[in-house]
This record gives structure tokens, C-alpha cells and sequence, in this order.
């Protein structure tokens, strides 16, 4: 069964390892501006401000413990495609150390931290984002890749201080392995998907084998914030991705209608996201959220995304229950690696490609409208 490294590995992205220590630099090289300071920014467009958030504007927060969180789930994905949680049972002292342990990370010399570079056709180690090299100018940040166990490269790093950090990453990865398949669930049955329904989730329904990547982020202060990039727009290939940051703003979402959106840190709180593996299994109804992360001038941000997403072997299409006559299949059937794939040569346009059919215009579909369809996908 091919595996998630696997899968980066068939689709290597090249990117030039030189990184400069983005703490050194007193202004931004030209390298990392995205804009002119003169210019009306537009299209990548650096509208920093966020749109102050009026009950209609604001991510929603669900919290794990309400009886109603499905259904909550289920509007905040049809509208946003992000929501926040609380009562999700991560302990905060496990949140705490996982965010120690990357600032332990990124505060270590470039040169050490090079130690542990990611490989050109590898997943896991110290580097600039995958994205990067769609675009032609650089992001302001730094990321290191875990997939599996961090080992070998935190041995490279910390020769006499690894287990601990080991340990921390072990305990994180087991605690977003399940909350990960309670979201699923909670997803499902706002879709009126049961465990019956999804032969890939195990005959227990617990997604046994299912795969993740955990994606460490650091954004160190910028010189000049208003030109420069965290990370650029793009959505996820996961199902899902559940995200960690710290108390520092500079993850925005973008609405239809409205515009660049900041997702206010709340203590405690975490994010999730709709990846494009969701979307398509929800036959287009949920969206796979387009984000992108800012920066500031006077401190530092860092980010732990936990990117979750099938069993190598599980083809995902749209599901049988969200396809009926007036509702055709939207997309034909992908397994994560051949997403990945796609991805890796088309990006922000991997989502069309994979299409089988133009989404109908005029408003959303009603999911009761096909639960008892019987028209089977894929
Ligand atoms: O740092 C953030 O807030 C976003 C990180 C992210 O989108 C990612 O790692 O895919
Ligand atoms: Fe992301």
C-alpha cells in the first residue's frame, strides 16, 4: 500500500535549500516582496486588514461537547469551510509543549537546522514550503515536515535531547489521530453519512490506516509585513486539517463576497479546515477553504497543522448518498497519492482537474434531497 511519503516522493518538488536567517535581515530583500510598496495591492492581494468581524463575519466556533455540534459543523462548512473548536479534548499542557517544541526548532543557528533538511523528493525535515515553488517570490517562513516519526531527524538535531522532543510529537500525533476521526464522524453525520456507509473508515469505524503529515510553521517578524508573505493562498489536499496556532494572528481565510478574513486565535481553541479531499467527497457541498498566513513586525508566529487524510489504497469519490439524479457525481474517484500528484503539477487548479462535471450554478444543494438515493460512485 503506497504510503504517504511515498506519495511525496513520485512528486518531488524542487526548491533551493538557501535560506537566509530571516531574523538577520533588517529590510526585505526584493526576493520576498510581493507587492511594491507604492502599488494597490490586489491580486495576491496583500489587503492585510482584516474585515472586523460582525456575528455574519466571524469563523465559527463549535464547541465538541453540544449535542447540535454536527449540524454546526455541517452550516459552518457549507459557508466557510473553517471552524474553530472548543471542548475538542486536546489538553492544553500537550498544546504547550508541541508549541515548545517548535520554538525550540526555529530558534536553533540556520546551519543547524539545515541538519535536518528535507530532501528534494522527501517529506519530512527543516524547509521552505512545498508551495513555494509555484510562486515567484519567497514566503516569509520556515516549516518542518513530520511524517511517521521524527526520529532520525530530531537525533540530527538535539544528538542528546531528542526523546523528549520525540515524545511530544508522538503524544500529539496520537491525540490528533483521534479527534481527527471524531471530526470525521461529526462531518459524516451532518452529511447523514453513517459508519456503515464508508467501507475505507475500517469495520470499526475508527480509520485505521488512515495517514497524516504534521506541519510545523514558524513566521518570524518581518521588516516590512505589508509586502511580504507568510504562506500563500492555496487549500489543503487533506480530508482535513486541524490546526494549532499561537496567540499571534496571521491566518486568514478567504469568503466569496467578502474578502480576506483573519481567524482570531482563541485560547484553548483549534482550527479546522476543509481540505480538497473533503470537498470532493462531499460532492462539492463543503468547501476546501482558500488560506493563506500574513505576518507582523514585532512577533513571532508559529502554527502546528496536523494534515489528515485517507488510506493510501481508498479511492475518494463523491459519496453515493450526496449523488442523485439531480445531483451528478462532481468529481471522478482519487486516492490521496494521485491527488498529491495533481497537485504537485497543477496546485491552486488540482480541484478542476480531477472534475467530471461543471458545478451547477444557483445556490446550494439540499443533502436531504438524495440520502435515500441508491446511485452508487466510483
Ligand atoms: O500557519 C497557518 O496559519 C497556516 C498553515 C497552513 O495553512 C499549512 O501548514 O497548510
Ligand atoms: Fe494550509
Amino acid at each position: 500500500m503506497p504510503s504517504l511519503s511515498d506519495a511525496f516522493r513520485s512528486h518531488p518538488v524542487f526548491l533551493h535549500q538557501k535560506h537566509p536567517d530571516l531574523t538577520s535581515l533588517q529590510e526585505l530583500p526584493d526576493s520576498y516582496a510581493w507587492s511594491s510598496s507604492s502599488a494597490a495591492t490586489t491580486d495576491n492581494s496583500l489587503q492585510h486588514q482584516h474585515h472586523d468581524a460582525t456575528a455574519d463575519h466571524r469563523v465559527p466556533v463549535v464547541d465538541l461537547d453540544d449535542p447540535n455540534a454536527s449540524s454546526f459543523i455541517g452550516s459552518a462548512c457549507k459557508s466557510w469551510g473553517v471552524f474553530q473548536i472548543v471542548n475538542h479534548g486536546i489538553p492544553s499542557a500537550l498544546l504547550r509543549d508541541i508549541e515548545l517544541a517548535g520554538k525550540a526548532l526555529f530558534s536553533l543557528q540556520p546551519a543547524h537546522k539545515l541538519r535536518a533538511a528535507r530532501s528534494p523528493d522527501g517529506v519530512s525535515g527543516y524547509g521552505r514550503a512545498r508551495i513555494s515553488s509555484f510562486f515567484p517570490k519567497l514566503m516569509w517562513s520556515e516549516g518542518f515536515t513530520i511524517v511517521g516519526s521524527p526520529l532520525h531527524h530530531f537525533r540530527q538535531l538535539w544528538p542528546d535531547d531528542y526523546t523528549k522532543y520525540c515524545d511530544t510529537v508522538e503524544r500529539y500525533q496520537e491525540a490528533m489521530q483521534k479527534l481527527a476521526g471524531k471530526l470525521m464522524w461529526l462531518l459524516m453525520a451532518s452529511l447523514g453519512i453513517s459508519k456503515e456507509d464508508l467501507q475505507w473508515a475500517g469495520p470499526r469505524g475508527d480509520f485505521n490506516g488512515a495517514s497524516a503529515a504534521l506541519q510545523l510553521n514558524s513566521y518570524p517578524t518581518c521588516p516590512d509585513p505589508e509586502r511580504a508573505m507568510g504562506l500563500a493562498a492555496h487549500t489543503d489536499s487533506t480530508l482535513l486539517t486541524i490546526l494549532h496556532q499561537n496567540n499571534i494572528s496571521g491566518l486568514q481565510v478567504f469568503r466569496e463576497g467578502t474578502g480576506w478574513m483573519t481567524v482570531p486565535p482563541i485560547t484553548g481553541a483549534l482550527i479546522v479546515n476543509i481540505g480538497d479531499l473533503f470537498h470532493i467527497l462531499s460532492n462539492g457541498l463543503y468547501q476546501s477553504v482558500l488560506h493563506r498566513a500574513v505576518v507582523n513586525r514585532t512577533q513571532q508566529r508559529f502554527s502546528v497543522a496536523y494534515l489528515y487524510g485517507p488510506p493510501g489504497n481508498a479511492k475518494i469519490s463523491p459519496h453515493a448518498k450526496l449523488v442523485g439524479p439531480s445531483r451528478p457525481a462532481l468529481y471522478r474517484p482519487v486516492t490521496w497519492n494521485e491527488y498529491l500528484g495533481t497537485k504537485a503539477k497543477h496546485f491552486n487548479e488540482a480541484l478542476s482537474c480531477v472534475e467530471v462535471c461543471a458545478p451547477k450554478s444557483g445556490g446550494l444543494f439540499d443533502v436531504s434531497e438524495t440520502h435515500n438515493s441508491s446511485v452508487q460512485v466510483g
